[in-house]
């Protein structure tokens, strides 16, 4: 159901937020009605929908849980529960790639699995998470307006590119004709830039097929086959060259920007040239927000705290290697990211 509908003015290339829907294809369908009043809709009108993705609050605790044969119990300790994330608020705006970074184990993979979704609703309260401004009713909800690329890619290597991506449409968009699937998938490769390897294996480590790059893009279009507006990627540079990690970012960038999406990834040691391309970070540190904003303003605190960044780092690399010391030095201001 969509409940709230601002007019929007394309001369002043105004935001339309749309405030409650169940699916991406909802939301289009009625963001198509909504334009066929008067005048009648055009690509770029639809493309200016943003999509406002809020955090707030969001905390979340495991049980760990292990059947053990009873007569091993006594001597076996009874798992305590695990606080993973803290009272996690964060803005992530339309068009632009908001970095989650942090040591390791600190909570990024936990968070971004949360966001997508793909976490029980009766171990998180969905509502802390919303979208334009609206609470999620259930992980469902979120499952299907965000698309989420995991770490490890579960392609089959014995498929091409365009089987791949064929595959997913077949599942992720079962109301559509073949025909249509064929030019979503059509589209997709040249929006992904795997035109030219669409009849080349997937392959993997025993038989050698596309490059990890192309993989990692592949990864991508099979999870935006349905094109979500929120798209969230747990680390898509790692084990990537620096090359190939710069190519994706790029490519998530551009996309960010073409069709106003929403971009959340999480990143380990992003390079130079790859920070030029995120302008907001969230630094995770043992499960709370230590930092959200730019890296110039990161820097500033950093100053502001006493401590001065080494000329061979950059301020993210620093803030990682002394995150024990900047904790506590939490940006109160969650609407720093999103500029308000
Ligand atoms: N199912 C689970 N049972 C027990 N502990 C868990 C479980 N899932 C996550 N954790 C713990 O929660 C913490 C956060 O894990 P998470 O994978 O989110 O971290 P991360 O920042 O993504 O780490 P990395 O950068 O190494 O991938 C870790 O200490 C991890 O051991």
């Amino acid at each position: 159901m969509v409940s709230c509908i601002q007019q929007p003015s394309v001369e002043e290339d105004s935001v339309i937020l749309f405030s409650t829907f169940n699916s991406p294809e909802e939301y289009y369908t009625s963001a198509s009605s909504f334009f066929n009043s008067s005048p009648p809709p055009q690509s770029h009108q639809l493309s200016r929908i943003h999509f406002e993705l809020s955090v707030r609050n969001l905390s979340y605790t495991i049980c760990p849980n292990r059947s053990v044969c009873p007569s091993f119990s006594h001597l076996m300790q009874k798992p305590k529960p695990v606080n993973i994330l803290k009272s996690v608020s964060f803005d992530a705006r339309g068009s632009e790639i908001l970095a989650v970074v942090g040591p390791s184990g600190t909570g990024k993979s936990s968070l971004l699995r949360i966001i997508s979704g793909r976490v029980k609703d009766k171990d998180f309260d969905p509502k802390s998470v919303l979208i334009n401004g609206r609470c999620m009713a259930s992980t469902a909800q979120l499952r299907k307006i965000c698309g989420f690329v995991t770490q490890e890619d579960n392609l089959l290597p014995l498929l091409t590119v365009k089987e791949t991506l064929m595959f997913s449409a077949k599942f992720r968009l079962k109301e559509k004709s073949s025909k249509e699937r064929e030019e979503r998938v059509g589209s997709l490769m040249h929006e992904l830039g795997l035109f030219h390897v669409a009849n080349s294996f997937v392959g993997d480590e025993e038989n050698r097929g596309i490059s990890g790059g192309e993989r990692k893009r592949v990864s991508i279009g099979v999870d935006m086959i349905h094109d979500p507006p929120i798209l969230l990627l747990d680390e898509p540079t790692s084990g990537l060259d620096s090359t190939s990690a710069l190519q994706v970012i790029e490519l998530l960038s551009s996309m960010a920007k073409a069709k106003q999406r929403t971009v959340v990834l999480s990143i380990h040691q992003p390079s130079y040239r790859i920070l030029q391309y995120i302008p907001n970070f969230l630094i995770l540190s043992r499960g709370s927000v230590v930092h959200i904003g730019s890296l110039e303003s990161l820097e500033e605190t950093i100053t502001r705290l006493g401590f001065q960044v080494p000329l061979q780092l950059n301020a993210l690399e620093f803030a990682m290697e002394s995150y024990q010391y900047i904790r506590g030095c939490k940006i109160q201001n969650v609407h720093a990211c999103s500029g308000k």
